[in-house]
């Protein structure tokens, strides 16, 4: 097939997703661990951008989990993950904010903002946006308090929206006070599914770095296309790290209504697109009505 005949053929297969997304929600959560090279975060920006002049209405939600541990780091301040939310001192809080608002907001705003004025960043603490309530995990059976961490009881989506209607794309950083002005480190998934809910978004996509969800981790032949909230729900408790709030995420999206929620390899460039504009076959589709579909793995031994 010529070279133009296959440009023309992924061109025209796009049509019945730019039909379907026009005028739609679209919330994309970027993971900290999909944004390892400047390359993976320029092509990023291409396709949000792209996204919204096609006629999507896209909303960023960013983490920066390894961003935030290397700062910590660097300033000699002790943290660690249990059930994979980080224990959240106040010392750490002030690091949390101002490496999501301060440096990994900025820099995606300006990639995105390098096709024009279309990014703005807000975190929770904008207009009422979150507000959170503290909140504590249980591992292994104990309760495990987590300091300042918090998860979303409220959005007032009104500035976001009000940016949308302008043609602007939000960017959103997970940080939120509770009702008393204290703010609350919010796992990133999370306040994405939150917001995705209280927008009506027709879907939560999140970027990370993994195919999928693996149901045979860490040994990782088998990845999961497709799987319903109710398998979804039965299989959450036997997970691990990050994937815990990645897919309660997930469930907590579609369970609102969101009609579906995918996790995708954000280590893929373009993987927005790709995934926005094909019919199956990446990441990990939570979709009411469906049963529980398997594929090998890119990387599963032969
Ligand atoms: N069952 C599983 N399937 C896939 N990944 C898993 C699973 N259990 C744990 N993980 C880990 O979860 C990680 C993703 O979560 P996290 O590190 O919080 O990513 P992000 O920064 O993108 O939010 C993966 O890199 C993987 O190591
Ligand atoms: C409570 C909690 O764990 N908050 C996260 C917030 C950032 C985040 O979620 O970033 P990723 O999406 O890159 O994991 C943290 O402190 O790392």
């Amino acid at each position: 097939m010529s070279t133009q005949r296959i440009k023309a053929d992924v061109l025209a297969a796009a049509l019945p997703w730019l039909k379907a997304y026009n005028g739609k929600v679209v919330v994309i959560k970027y993971g900290g661990n999909a944004m390892t090279d400047d390359t993976l975060k320029r092509a990023f920006a291409e396709d949000v951008a792209f996204l919204r002049f096609a006629g999507f209405k896209p909303v960023v939600v960013h983490g920066g989990g390894p961003q935030i541990s290397r700062m910590l780091d660097k300033l000699g301040i002790d943290s660690e993950f249990r059930g994979g939310l980080r224990v959240t001192t106040p010392e750490a809080m002030d690091v949390v904010r101002m490496v999501l608002v301060g440096q990994v907001q900025r820099e995606l705003v300006g990639l995105i903002n390098e096709h024009g004025p279309l990014a703005v960043g807000l975190s929770g603490e904008d207009a009422g946006l979150f507000t959170a309530a503290r909140t504590n995990t249980v591992v292994d059976g104990e309760e495990v308090d987590l300091g300042l961490v918090g998860e979303v009881v409220d959005v007032r989506p009104e500035a976001v929206l009000d940016l949308i209607e302008a043609g602007r794309i939000p960017v959103v950083s997970s940080v939120a006070p509770d009702t008393h002005g204290t703010v609350h480190n919010v796992n990133a998934d999370s306040a994405a599914a939150s917001l995705a809910a209280a927008l009506g978004a027709e879907k939560l996509l999140v970027l990370t770095d993994v195919e999928g969800l693996f149901l045979d981790w860490p040994a990782a032949q088998d990845v999961v296309g497709e799987i319903s909230p109710e398998a979804l729900a039965e299989v959450l408790p036997t997970l691990d790290s990050g994937m815990i709030p990645k897919m309660s995420a997930c469930l907590q999206a579609v369970q609102a209504g969101v009609p579906r929620a995918t996790v995708v390899d954000g280590r893929e460039p373009h993987a927005v697109l790709v995934e926005l504009f094909t019919q199956e076959g990446v990441g990990t589709q939570v979709l009411p009505g469906v049963e529980t579909k398997t594929r090998k793995a890119r990387d599963a031994s032969a």
